[in-house]
């Protein structure tokens, strides 16, 4: 029997989506890992599975899964690329709870990622920590945005070189997604991210937020700030009342049937 999956990506940011609502589908390690899989599968960054959602508002629930078969709380790209599927700015449920979405005059997606978590436990650090300053060489700073981020503001460096080691640090006992920012402007990042359980990607949409947030806890960035990564921009506004906005594209890039 097979399923019917959209290949979407945002900022090269890749994700198969697979909607069990209207299909039976089980997101096994083995399911999940051929299909992400480059030569083997379909090939993509994250596997994303949309269900019917549980609470009162929501258009439908969304579940974020990584190559390596663990699933992530949050995944800012494949959010819009599933906004932009479906249409009619959703409200999307996820582990963190309800995401609004949005369209722009000029088609890009936003979504209302929700407020970043600050404290140590919540990130989460394995010691009590201030999350502002890690006792790590670089003193990044850590956040969550429904997943584990820290940030470094030392200037671009070898994400594949640097990555591996930091994303499976003692200091992360659910790893860690690693940004490596440059400050170009109080509104204007360079970033690159080592995704948790998926590697070097050319933009992480959750890795823009959590740097800004921790751009602005540093005093090093504006609120409203343009992060350029590998694959493109997106602009982030981390609003007063406490939730971040992260704009910019998702396209669908082919459909298909996959033999399950
Ligand atoms: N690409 C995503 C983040 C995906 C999840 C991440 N690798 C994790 O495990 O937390 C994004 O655009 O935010």
């Amino acid at each position: 029997m097979s399923v019917r999956f959209q290949k979407m990506q945002g900022l090269g940011n890749d994700f198969v989506v697979i909607d069990k609502r209207h299909q039976a589908f089980s997101p096994t390690l083995n399911n999940v890992s051929k299909i992400c899989d480059r030569r083997l599968g379909i090939g993509c960054d994250q596997f994303v599975l949309l269900d019917t959602p549980s609470l009162p508002g929501a258009d439908v629930l969304v579940r974020f899964f990584n190559p390596d078969g663990s699933e992530a709380g949050a995944c800012g790209n494949a959010s819009r690329c599933v906004a932009a599927l479906l249409g009619h700015a959703p409200v999307l449920q996820t582990q963190v709870g309800l995401l609004p979405s949005l369209v722009t005059e000029t088609g890009e997606i936003g979504i209302d990622m929700g407020a970043p978590r600050l404290g140590w436990r919540e990130v989460p650090l394995a010691r009590e920590t201030d999350t502002l300053v890690l006792p790590l060489p670089g003193a990044p700073a850590a956040c969550s945005m429904g997943n584990p981020h820290a940030t470094f503001f030392n200037g671009i460096r070898d994400a594949a070189q640097f990555g591996p080691e930091l994303e499976h640090d003692p200091l992360f006992p659910e790893r860690a997604n690693i940004g490596f920012g440059q400050i170009r402007a109080r509104d204007n990042l360079r970033l690159r991210v080592w995704e948790r359980g998926a590697g070097l990607t050319p933009a992480c949409g959750s890795g823009a937020c959590a740097a800004v947030v921790n751009g602005v806890r540093r005093n090093l960035l504006d609120r409203r700030c343009i992060v350029e990564m590998d694959g493109g921009s997106l602009r982030i506004e981390w609003r007063e009342d406490g939730h971040v906005l992260m704009i910019g594209p998702a396209t669908l890039v082919f459909e298909g049937e996959w033999p399950q």
